[in-house]
């Protein structure tokens, strides 16, 4: 008591405060050492000390240094500082503050402080798959939030979600309808369940950050206030606990990562219930399916083999109280013991503004990160999976040049595929399972397998028990690119597999057919097959382009070199095949758009130079295209410089930034179809430079259905004026008037080349078509049809009309021929046997899309469209 009234009485003896302290050093130990971390705290809180004076305090070895310590910086910050510094030791020892400290307490609180700085500097760094020597990447600096979901959602989301691609598959990561998100700090709360979950499961596929999660959750309980409820948090990897084959204890198996904490371990698993254990990466445990539930252990000392001390962990017979959470890939998920989890969690990855977000630190600037993502959220394909934190990396490191596997510097989408197929067998496969690499290069050739004839089924998700090959591909492998669904099914809950994502799917396909042999039947390349098992075209897009980018020296050669896998002898027949089918397309206009991505993955100059078809006719019709499209295009074009007959760019949302980029392009053209698509001012000025462009070689120009107002049309009749070329313009369906029709007709007296302007469907009115047919410039306009220009034109016109209906979806095919009703409509009611037999056909049409539509309101306006044209038909 007697150095406690030294202290009080420090006011009392008039002496200054700095020699108080001096005189009464040893005492003051004495009285201070039980409450020194209370003091050096609140010193920080009220800036009496520094944070690096507050530093060297708590590193001095036991409380008794930490006062003379604490003393000695005293004693340099002079008289005033030192008189604030006596009146907080008062205050403290009056218990003033409350969390004024018992010895075990102190002793306590150094631990957990102790154990912090650890697993802040263990967790500081996010560990990149393929980090550089010496490179660091701050968790701070980096991290991205994460999108987490509460438990399962239903099969038929999922079968929407692996089958949407591009942008549309990104914003499903924002369905919150269908899948209640959690944040991050709920994790362990309490959200409208009964208690408190003690067993949490976190899953997600291969590289959606479910090891980045654990550091998150690390690193802020140890430099942050988050996760206050648990004094201890710390974790164990699967990949280690690989290591122990002998029988151990828990102790044993966490002193091995966590040491520091030798003293502490008593103590954590007596108050068990603020202890926080994390157990990363259940698919990669070795003895995943030796969980063996008969027998439990109850003691952290009591010696067991590994799963079984984890098995008892989960099932909570061991340290009943703790909370657990254990990360896992999905594919696994059925060798964990479920019935004791409490709480279902998955990570989705990233949404939209994540990966805007990654893509910003990643390259530590702002501007160019979004430049970067802006041009690959453009790339349809190769956004599909920046969901995935991993595939983002990838691509991220990719095209900022520093990837680090010495692959020459990927071009297209299939080389990211592959690098991803190498990333993950390297630094994962690889890990787990030092398996040769032919067994490793089996299991994907079977892996291949099952995406191949799964393809053909049209399967994108399959039970486990149906596909025999699962059995025999080794579970890393497995894990490592499929996903697992759990649903809900009469007589319980059943497994659904299927690949991350479809795109994974389709790539593996490409994989199988370009390294096997396969049966003529089976051949998905060959017409009749593709017809025998319903595989439209479109539906075979991707597998084209990645078998053709897998065939490409470039990436055979990669694969040698990572996978030891012999050249696939598919690539002279698959090259020959490539070309003969784009000189098929170009010379009689079929859509060619897809082939254009095979050649650009083959990325060899040579191969497109051989390329000589008679004509050009380039139709890219009804696809709306995004840059890397007008990339394909353009790549083809400058090695294939010939007079492009026709370019067809109908319905494929073309605008002004896409005209620039095909400008050169444009002069080579003879006809350019843009119809069917919204065109703002500056195409249609864009259009008119063209036009009015000395070397124009333009004959034919489809504009019809593009929204044209009668300012844009009189924008293109005064380029007409300078143009030499133009024969026929086609404005069908816009919103021409009378007044501008009429300005249009006297463009005979300047142009000579221009044949017939065709301004069907647009605002003319019955009478109208009279008056200008007395006008003399009439032989161009043409607003009905008659038999002026004969059956021939009209038929070009009508098939092309009835080429587009087949194209059209339900929908679509409702607004444009409604407007083509409207066009017929203006007619003047002259008996046209031809005419008679369009409106059979368009009736034919419209009954068998009745016939297939399911969507009801959708039926009943097509319906009442054919009802329209059959009191049309009546009338004439
Ligand atoms: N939240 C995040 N913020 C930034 N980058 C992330 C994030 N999550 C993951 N990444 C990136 O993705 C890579 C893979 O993440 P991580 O290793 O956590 O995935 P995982 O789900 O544990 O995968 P696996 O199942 O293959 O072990 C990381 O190396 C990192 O580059």
């Amino acid at each position: 008591m007697g150095e406690s009234r030294n202290l009080r009485d420090w006011q009392s003896g008039g002496e200054s405060t700095l020699s108080f302290l001096q005189t009464h050093r040893v005492s003051l130990i004495n009285e201070l050492e039980d409450c020194i971390d209370s003091i050096i705290d609140r010193g920080l809180e009220e800036n009496l000390l520094s944070r690096d004076d507050h530093e060297d305090i708590a590193y001095e070895n036991g409380p008794r240094k930490k006062v003379r310590k604490l003393l000695d910086i005293i004693n340099c910050l002079g008289e005033q500082n030192a008189s604030l510094f006596c009146a907080l030791f008062i205050k403290i020892q009056n218990g003033n503050f409350r969390n004024k400290v018992t010895k075990y307490q102190s002793g306590h609180s150094e631990s957990i402080e102790k154990h912090k700085e650890v697993l802040a500097r263990r967790n500081d760094c996010i560990k990149y798959y393929n980090a550089r020597l010496g490179e660091k990447v701050y968790l701070t600096e980096h991290f991205v939030n994460l999108l987490l979901v509460k438990g399962h959602y239903s099969l038929e989301f999922k079968k929407h979600e692996l089958l949407t691609f591009g942008q549309e598959r990104i914003h499903l990561q924002n369905n919150t309808d269908v899948k209640p998100e959690v944040k991050l700090h709920q994790i362990f709360q309490k959200l409208n369940d009964r208690r408190t979950p003690k067993k949490i499961l976190v899953s997600g596929v291969a590289g959606i950050g479910k090891t980045v999660l654990v550091q998150k959750i690390l690193y802020d309980y140890a430099k942050t206030a988050a996760f206050k409820n648990f004094d201890f948090a710390l974790n164990l990897t699967f990949r280690d606990l690989n290591l122990v084959t002998k029988p151990t204890t828990l102790r044993e198996i966490i002193l091995k990562k966590h040491g520091h904490l030798s003293r502490n371990l008593d103590e954590i698993f007596t108050n068990s219930k603020s202890f926080l254990l994390i157990l990363d990466g259940f698919d990669e445990f070795k003895f995943y399916n030796q969980i063996d539930l008969e027998q439990y252990v109850f003691d952290p000392d009591e010696e067991a083999r590994v799963p079984q001390i984890i098995g008892s962990l989960l099932i909570g017979e061991l340290l009943s109280e703790a909370t657990i959470l254990l990360t896992s890939r999905p594919t696994v998920l059925n060798h964990i013991p479920t019935e004791s989890i409490e709480r279902f969690v998955v990570i989705t990855g990233f949404s939209v503004s994540e990966i805007e977000d990654y893509f910003q630190k990643f390259y530590g600037d702002k501007e160019v990160g979004t430049k970067i993502f802006l041009s690959v959220k453009e790339n349809h394909f190769l956004f599909t999976l920046c969901y995935i934190p991993a595939f983002c990396w990838i691509v991220c490191s990719v095209l900022k040049g520093h990837y680090t596997l010495n692959i020459e510097q990927p071009k297209t989408m299939t080389d990211i595929y592959c690098h991803y197929l190498i990333v993950l067998l390297k630094y994962h496969v690889y890990q787990v399972d030092c398996t040769k690499d032919e067994a490793i290069l089996k299991a994907v050739l079977s892996l291949s397998e099952l995406a191949y004839f799964s393809l053909l089924r049209h399967e994108t998700l399959f039970y486990e028990e149906d596909k025999e090959i699962i059995h025999t591909i080794p579970s890393e492998i497995i894990n490592s690119f499929l996903d697992k669904t759990c649903v809900q099914e009469l007589g319980g809950t059943e497994n659904v597999l299927s690949f991350t994502h479809f795109t994974i799917q389709e790539f593996f396909a490409a994989f199988y057919y370009a390294h096997h042999e396969v049966s003529p039947s089976d051949d998905v390349m060959d017409l009749t097959v593709q017809e025998k098992l319903d595989l439209s075209s479109g539906c075979l897009d991707l597998f084209h382009r990645f078998l053709s980018g897998l065939l490409s020296v470039r990436n055979q050669n990669i694969l040698f070199k990572y996978l030891k896998l012999e050249g696939s002898k598919k690539l002279a027949s698959y090259t020959s095949w490539l070309i003969e089918s784009l000189i098929n397309c170009c010379e009689n206009g079929s859509s060619i758009l897809n082939l254009l991505h095979c050649l650009f993955e083959q990325q060899m100059n040579s191969l497109v130079e051989t390329i000589k078809p008679a004509v050009l006719r380039i139709n890219l019709s009804d696809n709306v295209l995004s840059p890397i499209d007008f990339d394909v295009l353009t790549y083809f074009l400058d090695i294939v410089d010939m007079d492009i007959q026709e370019l067809d760019l109908t319905a494929t949302h073309v605008n002004a930034d896409y005209f620039k980029q095909i400008q050169p392009y444009l002069l080579r053209c003879e006809k350019l179809w843009i119809g069917e698509n919204n065109l703002d001012s500056e195409s249609v000025q864009f259009i008119c430079s063209v036009l009015a462009a000395p070397d124009c070689k333009l004959q034919e120009l489809g504009l019809g259905w593009t929204q044209l107002e009668d300012k844009e049309f009189l924008e293109i009749h005064k380029a007409l004026k300078f143009n030499h070329s133009l024969n026929g313009l086609w404005v069908e369906g816009n919103n021409i008037t009378y007044g501008a029709i009429e300005q249009f007709s006297d463009i005979t007296l300047t142009n000579t080349c221009l044949q017939y302007a065709v301004l069907l469907g647009n605002g003319l009115q019955a009478g109208d078509h009279t008056v200008l047919m007395e006008k003399s410039a009439k032989k161009v306009i043409v607003a009905h049809i008659d038999q002026d220009y004969g059956e021939e034109f009209w038929q070009g016109w009508w098939d092309w009309i009835f080429q587009r209906c087949k194209m059209c979806s339900d929908e679509k095919i409702v607004s444009f021929l409604t407007k083509v009703y409207r066009g017929l409509g203006l007619c003047d009611g002259k008996d046209i046997t031809w005419m008679r037999n369009w409106y059979i056909e368009i009736d034919n049409f419209l009954e068998d899309r009745v016939k297939n539509c399911c969507i009801t309101h959708i039926k009943k306006r097509i319906e009442s469209l054919q009802q329209k044209f059959r009191e049309q038909s009546a009338m004439r």
